[in-house]
């Protein structure tokens, strides 16, 4: 997980085609990130994770309701919405969960992940009722309350939906000293991937990939020629 640069994210409750599915699978990508803010169920996440698991590429859950945690992924990412408004977004669901899993969990297999949603008009601000009015002084605290405080290996700066504000997200990750800072929101295409890559360490490509396939795959390129910027 730390050394993914570029992530793709599915969302149980969208279709997606065999020919689409095997071409993100195929395509390069560090990951793919099963998860969605609304209408995930067990059911509609069993289904992707078989399709997904004709590939190999690692495939992980992101857990947005306690109803729909399937076994089989490689790995577990738990959403910790730091500036929620709603305290279940923070600790309530993650410790029912744990209530009813504990016995059963493999640590090993759990990323806790640090969230800021930045993004008000987004599904996850309105379900946790985020408070999304924060200047680059406030994401920065998060983050170093994120490694810091809670040792978190993660912290996700979410616009979904919309392409954030690069420099934020650039001073950000650079106030990090361990955590890995992941950005996603409207990336796409290759200019906002190489935009966004330039500022965080992992970016996540969502919407796009119901979009416009062939501009999200270019993502995945756009990546591999920042790092070769890099060498
Ligand atoms: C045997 C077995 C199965 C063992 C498994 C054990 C295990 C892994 C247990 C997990 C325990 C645990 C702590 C679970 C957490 C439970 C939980 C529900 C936590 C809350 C997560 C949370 C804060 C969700 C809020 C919404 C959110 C931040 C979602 C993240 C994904 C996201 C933002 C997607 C974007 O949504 P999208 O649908 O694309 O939105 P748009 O409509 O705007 O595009
Ligand atoms: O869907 P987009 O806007 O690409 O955002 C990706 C991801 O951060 C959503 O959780
Ligand atoms: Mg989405």
């Amino acid at each position: 997980m730390r050394r993914w640069k570029h992530v793709f994210k599915l969302d149980p409750d969208r279709d997606i085609d065999d020919m689409a599915l095997e071409r993100i699978c195929l395509s390069g990508t560090d990951a793919v990130m099963v998860g969605g803010t609304t209408g995930v169920t067990f059911d509609n996440t069993v289904d992707l994770l078989s399709r997904i698991r004709r590939f190999e590429v690692p495939c992980v859950l992101e857990i947005s309701d306690r109803e729909a945690i399937v076994p089989g992924f490689d790995l577990y990412f738990i959403p910790i919405v730091l500036n929620a408004g709603d305290p279940d977004w923070i600790v309530g669901h993650h410790h029912l969960a744990v209530k009813d899993f504990g016995p059963m969990m493999q640590w090993e297999q759990i990323v806790a992940e640090g969230y800021v949603i930045l993004n008000g008009n987004s599904s996850a601000a309105k379900v946790t009722r985020a408070r999304t009015e924060l200047d680059t002084a406030d994401v920065v605290a998060y983050g170093r309350m994120a490694e810091r405080l809670f040792r978190l290996p993660v912290l996700y700066i979410e616009y979904s939906g919309t392409f954030g504000d690069m420099e934020l997200v650039s001073r950000t990750a650079s106030s990090l000293e361990g955590a890995r800072l992941f950005y996603g929101g409207g990336i796409d295409g290759a200019d906002k991937a190489r935009q966004a890559a330039e500022a965080a360490h992992t970016i996540i490509v969502g919407n796009a990939i119901y979009e416009n396939l062939d501009r999200a795959l270019e993502t995945v390129q756009a990546i591999q020629d920042v790092e070769k910027g890099c060498l």
